[in-house]
């Protein structure tokens, strides 16, 4: 046991520096309120950033690629990965099962990269239960109900049952808002891009400053 902070030894010339953990972005919202377009345009510009490919049951839309947007597998695949802990979280969301694949988000993480999640709020619940400070929620608000449903047409690639139910959905996910870090109302899209641009920027800078704090501590210490 040793009572240096959380993070691994730099065993090069700086041997007091410690690496920072990556964290852990989770972007929630109802369906349709911008999400995916959002974790796009962070993804383009961010080498430091991955993204957590989630597994579904739900059937690709046309567009999707396996392994790129989600890892398309039926209900037992589901169930197996269930059973052996092979899922971070899972949960159901409008009657098909959603999960994040355990191994790839570890060694991330492990590695200092920062890792971005497009999850619902029961998934960000599970979550927010193990991850402790590497979590940081960020929940996106449509600015009306009616913006929302054209955004969900608009996007064509969900039936009028779909959309339907995915609005009668949309409120109740709303509730969940109280239970995040941030809030972004996502009204022109390149706004709402730069304003979680800007909250991973800050939460970054903020736990690289912690760790430089540690690591002077640790060589006030007088370790050799
Ligand atoms: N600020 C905006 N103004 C207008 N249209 C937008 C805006 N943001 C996103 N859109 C459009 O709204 C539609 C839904 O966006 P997106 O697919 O990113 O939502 P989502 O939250 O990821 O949905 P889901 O949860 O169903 O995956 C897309 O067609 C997208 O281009
Ligand atoms: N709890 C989880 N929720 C997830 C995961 N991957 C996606 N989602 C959420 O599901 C809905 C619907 O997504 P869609 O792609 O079918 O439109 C949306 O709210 C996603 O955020 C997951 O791994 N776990």
């Amino acid at each position: 046991m040793t009572d240096e902070p959380q993070g691994a030894r730099d065993q090069g010339p700086d041997h007091h520096a410690i690496h920072r953990r990556g964290l852990m972005l989770v972007l929630s919202s109802p369906s349709g309120a911008g999400k995916s377009t959002v974790t796009r345009a962070l993804l383009a510009g961010d080498d430091a950033l991955s993204l957590s490919v989630s597994v579904t049951t739900r059937p690709p839309r046309p567009g999707e690629v396996d392994g790129r947007d989600y890892r398309f597998i039926d209900e037992h695949q589901y169930r197996a990965l269930v059973a052996s802990d092979g899922l971070l979280e899972h949960a159901r969301v409008f009657d098909n099962y959603y999960g994040t694949p355990r191994g790839p988000v570890e060694a991330e993480l492990a590695a200092g990269r920062d890792v971005l999640f497009d999850i619902d709020w029961q998934g960000t619940q599970q979550l927010a239960e193990t991850a402790g400070s590497d979590l940081v929620r960020v929940f996106i608000l449509p600015p009306s109900m009616a913006e929302l449903e054209r955004r969900l047409h608009t996007r064509a690639q969900d039936s009028d049952e779909v959309v339907r139910h995915r609005m009668a959905r949309a409120a109740d996910e709303m509730s969940h808002w109280p239970e995040y870090d941030y809030i972004v109302v996502n009204r022109v899209v390149n706004q709402a891009i730069a304003d979680v641009r800007a909250i991973l920027t800050a939460e970054r800078l903020r736990r690289q400053r912690q760790l430089g704090l540690a690591g002077f501590v640790n060589a006030m210490r007088g370790a050799p």
